[in-house]
């Protein structure tokens, strides 16, 4: 249950021999609650390690010297002057030094944040097995706020929560402290998470009431060692429901100043809160579209409320409006666009990395490029609400840096979303990444142990979005697991591929949304009774006689014109659209003849297959590593890969019975009888798998 941070004792002679050289004691310059974790995280690490303690040491050679800049003496501050100029104020350096004339491994920032950053790194660097030779490594953030979002309720039930409850006891606090608030902490702080907000978008007025904010603040104390900032989300109707107005009206004077003191009784019990998350005039929110006013007049009241106290605001664009009903897709774009550079400077607008709903697979959001004078923050979900809940293995942080390297073309090439994201392709001062958390009360955190890197991957991308998920996954399973290469060579491979099998058996070539809905488990293409024509699978992939998928060209809905042009030009004709989103923008004959020769249904039919072929490679492979992982690890995801098996076939059997009745075309001959009818699929009560 130690996630990530298992210190696996170092049983390799040369390499123990290294480190217990190279670190023969500690030394820590001043004084600091964050230094205290630092201190002890590498004690932590040392009796895991080597089984002993690190003993503190004043002076002498091969010591660890942790301590800020302005700790270090005035000669060592001058040598890393250029040093320093290299890295942020949450940057750390590690570097081979000589200290007071002893050789020394130094670990400093400009914050003692930074240090904490740098300890955390160099025991990554242990936990790699790297050897500590000539260290000279530095690294700043390229991201400043780096978020959890929890969808947590005050009952403790989690929106779309598949790991138990909510690990926020909100009930016994702020009495109880549970020591699993210090280690999530601690996670967070190890992959340079510096935020969590710690309640749901469909949020409850509730958490700003006075006996609430008592509760924050002790989560708040808890985290601010480690650098995490603790933010809400602010039911716009609060004024109404805390506060006897008889409106929430963002320009009436009334409702701004119940904000501001709001902003202002919260920040004298939480200095450091990092402001709110909002979402409002979606799904059911209120919002200042209530009052007839805009987006932007909502975001900047609150923005004007937190500004005195450096808070911000995450104003979230996932909504949904009159504009363009004939296709969500095109909705957050043309509501936003027009306010582009009206947000005050303290606002993040927050925008789901597709246009949909974290989809298996989507092309980048629109907005994404679109909004050159606003800051644009991302947001992921981990928590894998249509990706098979804790149920499959799917590592995301391949679909997150897919949509982190697509090229939105908005400055010419190679203006990529990672660029639109960190600020450099249009100089923004405020950045920020949000990762929706797939964390509960379940003993292992995450439900499936694999969701665990997701949480792990999502943090080394909001640090640096341009890192290659090979090596986040290659981290990630040696610190989790083994350094062994013979576990750790075929799982990374495993884990690569695991994020395109899921595409596969659920959504191949462009499908989207076509899950069951409500629940959003197992497939329900067939699905058209909800109340709101945009929540029915149908409305996604349209399948007739005449063919399937969504036709987004000047044909139909037209919003590739809220690409760049050589996106919108590129992908306006099937040919030169990448067959992975071919049904996500044009609408095809079943029998149109795809790049391989075959036709479209032969072709969907085929990637199903390979998506189940792929699943049962998956519980091989991890068959052949019984022997690297502990029992109960061990049993726990093979029980989980059978179950994903299972869904994987019964995603193929009830989508390629049910589009077969639009394509009337044969099944291919290497697509297995399938267990069961399409009304069975259709009938079946149970959100899960069926005995197949
Ligand atoms: C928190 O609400 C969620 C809702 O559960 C989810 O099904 C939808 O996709 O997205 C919403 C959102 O992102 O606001």
């Amino acid at each position: 249950y130690d996630l990530w941070l298992q210190y696996n004792k170092i049983t390799d002679a040369q390499l123990q021999k290294n480190y217990l050289n190279k670190i023969q004691g500690i030394k820590i310059l001043g004084n600091s609650p964050t230094l205290n974790v630092s201190a002890e995280e590498m004690q932590t690490a040392w009796k895991s390690f080597f089984g002993k303690e690190l003993p503190e040491k004043n002076s002498g050679e091969n010591i660890l010297v942790l301590g800020k800049m302005d700790q270090l003496p005035q000669q060592l501050q001058k040598n890393l002057k250029s040093d320093f100029e290299n890295i942020n104020s949450e940057g750390y350096i590690i570097k081979e030094v000589k200290f007071e004339g002893n050789n020394t491994i130094l670990i400093t920032g400009k914050s003692h944040i930074g240090v904490l950053y740098g300890s955390f790194r160099l025991l990554r660097e242990m936990q790699l097995h790297n050897k500590l030779s000539n260290l000279d490594i530095y690294d700043s953030s390229k991201i400043q706020k780096r978020v959890l979002n929890h969808w947590d309720n005050l009952d403790r039930t989690v929106e779309r929560g598949y790991a138990g409850f909510s690990i926020w006891d909100w009930h016994l606090l702020p009495d109880l402290i549970k020591p699993e608030y210090t280690n999530y902490a601690r996670a967070n702080a190890s992959i340079g998470i510096n935020g969590t907000v710690l309640t749901n978008v469909n949020a409850n007025s509730l958490v700003l009431t006075e006996e609430y904010i008592k509760k924050v603040k002790a989560l708040a104390e808890v985290f601010r060692p480690y650098g995490i900032q603790v933010y809400l989300t602010a039911r716009f109707s609060s004024p109404i429901e805390n506060g006897g107005l008889e409106t929430a009206d963002p320009l009436n004077e009334e409702v701004r100043q119940w904000w501001k003191d709001k902003a202002d009784q919260i920040y004298a019990e939480i200095p450091d809160f990092g402001g709110f998350l909002v979402k409002a005039n979606s799904e059911g929110q209120p919002g200042p579209n209530n009052y007839g006013r805009s987006h932007v007049d909502g975001a900047n009241m609150l923005a004007e409320a937190v500004a005195p106290h450096g808070g911000i605001i995450m104003w979230r664009a996932f909504v949904y409006s009159e504009h363009d009903p004939e296709d969500r897709a095109k909705q957050a774009y043309s509501e936003f666009v027009p306010f582009d550079g009206e947000f005050a400077d303290n606002v993040l607008l927050q925008v789901k990395n597709g246009a949909i709903d974290f989809q298996p697979r989507e092309p980048f959001h629109p907005l994404f490029g679109a909004m050159p004078n606003t800051p644009l923050m991302m947001e992921f979900q981990i928590t894998q609400e249509y990706l098979g809940f804790a149920t499959h293995l799917v590592f995301l942080p391949k679909l997150f840096e897919e949509t982190l390297e697509e090229d939105t073309y908005v400055n010419g090439e190679n203006s990529t979303v990672a660029k639109v994201i960190d600020g450099t392709l249009s100089n923004k001062k405020l950045t920020g990444m949000a990762g929706v958390a797939n964390i509960g009360n379940e003993r292992n955190w995450t439900g499936h142990p694999f969701g665990q890197a997701n949480w792990y991957g999502f943090g080394r991308l909001a640090w640096d979005p341009y890192m290659d998920s090979g090596d986040i996954a290659e981290e990630w399973l040696k610190m989790t697991f083994t350094n062994n290469e013979e576990f750790v060579e075929p799982m990374k491979e495993m884990m690569l591929e695991s994020r395109e099998t899921v595409v596969k058996y659920m959504t191949p070539l462009g499908l989207h949304h076509i899950m069951r809905t409500g629940h959003h488990y197992g497939p329900g293409p067939w699905v058209s009774n909800l109340s709101r024509p945009e929540w029915n699978p149908v409305y996604y992939h349209k399948a007739d006689s005449a063919g399937v998928g969504f036709d987004r060209t000047s044909s139909g809905s037209n919003a590739l014109e809220q690409y760049a042009d050589p996106i919108a030009e590129k992908y306006s004709s099937p040919e030169t659209t990448p067959e992975k989103y071919l049904l996500w923008f044009h609408h095809l004959p079943w029998d149109y003849e795809m790049k391989n020769g075959k036709t479209l249904w032969y072709n969907m039919a085929s990637k199903y297959q390979e998506g189940v072929e792929e699943v049962e490679d998956m519980t091989e492979t991890w068959n052949n590593m019984e022997q690297y992982v502990d029992e109960e690890r061990f049993e726990k995801v093979s029980m989980l890969l059978q179950i994903q098996l299972k869904e994987a076939k019964w995603w193929r059997d009830a989508c390629l019975l049910y589009f077969q009745q639009f394509s009337n075309m044969e099944m291919p001959e290497f697509i297995p009888e399938p267990a069961h009818t399409l009304e069975y699929y259709k009938n079946l009560k149970t959100p899960y798998a069926p005995g197949i």
